[in-house]
């Protein structure tokens, strides 16, 4: 069955001139599964999530958000999709609230259910104290923007979420919030993607995991079954290859 898969990658290609990006990449999630992505600068983790939500089109292969293809059927698929791409560029002069107001009409929401909603979110996720001071997303510090990123990614109540690194730049306070709503969400039955250079943060968070090296899946599955009795750094480390420290490399900045 096709969408027995929260999100389906199926030999997901990406070409950029000579160069491949992403190389016939194949992933499943499940419902209700927390699922990391990681891999080394320029593995093509940014390319293969940004053409799994349909904002970069593969040069073949096909993605499926509960089996609607995200590039048949992009309005379909989105809708079941929560994103929070790399750079998100943000309207800078309004507020949060104004913000997730605007884009809950651009999702068609109820006008009732938006303002609900962004009055929850904005609280939950501590942005609500900023809003009553009436401070522009322009004006939001990094950490900031993370949150209302990730607020515009939920507001539609979406059932697979794409992170890309949502970790980065969150304080420890706002990062256990974060947690506790990605983890209610996959108990609800939703799935989550992140992708993340932190290793035991994705140890500690997710239950499925796929390593990515020169744009392929060099190893995926639970935990568990990826970290084969071995730490996730350790086994990535193994996967993906360390390059030989060389005694003389950079000797000048020791000098
Ligand atoms: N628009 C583009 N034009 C040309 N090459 C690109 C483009 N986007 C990405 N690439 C190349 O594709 C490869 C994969 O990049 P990508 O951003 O997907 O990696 P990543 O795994 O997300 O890296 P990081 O962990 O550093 O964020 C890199 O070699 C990068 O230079």
């Amino acid at each position: 069955m096709a969408d027995e898969h929260a999100l389906e990658l199926i030999d997901l290609r990406r070409e950029f001139a000579e160069k491949v990006a992403v190389d016939d990449m194949s992933l499943r999630v499940p419902y209700g599964s927390f699922y990391g992505v990681v891999g080394p600068n320029g593995a093509g983790k940014t390319t293969a999530l940004s053409m799994a939500v349909g904002l970069l089109r593969p040069t073949s292969g096909r993605a499926l958000v509960q089996g609607i293809d995200v590039w048949q059927d992009p309005i379909s698929a989105k809708q079941r999709l929560g994103v929070l791409p790399d750079g998100l560029a943000l309207p800078e002069r309004l507020t949060g609230g104004e913000l997730l107001t605007y884009w809950g009409r651009f999702r068609r929401l109820p006008r009732e259910v938006v303002a609900a909603r962004t009055e929850e979110l904005l609280r939950i996720l501590e942005l609500d104290e900023a809003e009553a001071l009436g401070t522009l997303v322009g004006e939001y510090s990094t950490g900031m923007r993370k949150k209302i990123g990730l607020a515009t990614a939920l507001l539609h109540a979406p059932k697979v979420l794409v992170l890309d690194e949502p970790y980065e730049a969150v304080d420890p306070v706002s990062a256990r919030v974060l947690t506790r709503i990605l983890r209610r969400f996959t108990e609800g039955g939703g799935a989550v993607v992140i992708s993340s250079h932190v290793m035991a943060m994705v140890e500690q968070l997710c239950d499925r995991v796929a390593i990515v090296a020169r744009g392929q899946v060099v190893a995926d599955g639970t935990l568990d079954e990826v970290r084969r009795g071995a730490s996730l750094e350790d086994r990535f480390v193994e996967l993906v290859g360390a390059p030989e420290a060389d005694e003389e490399e950079l000797a000048w900045i020791a000098t």
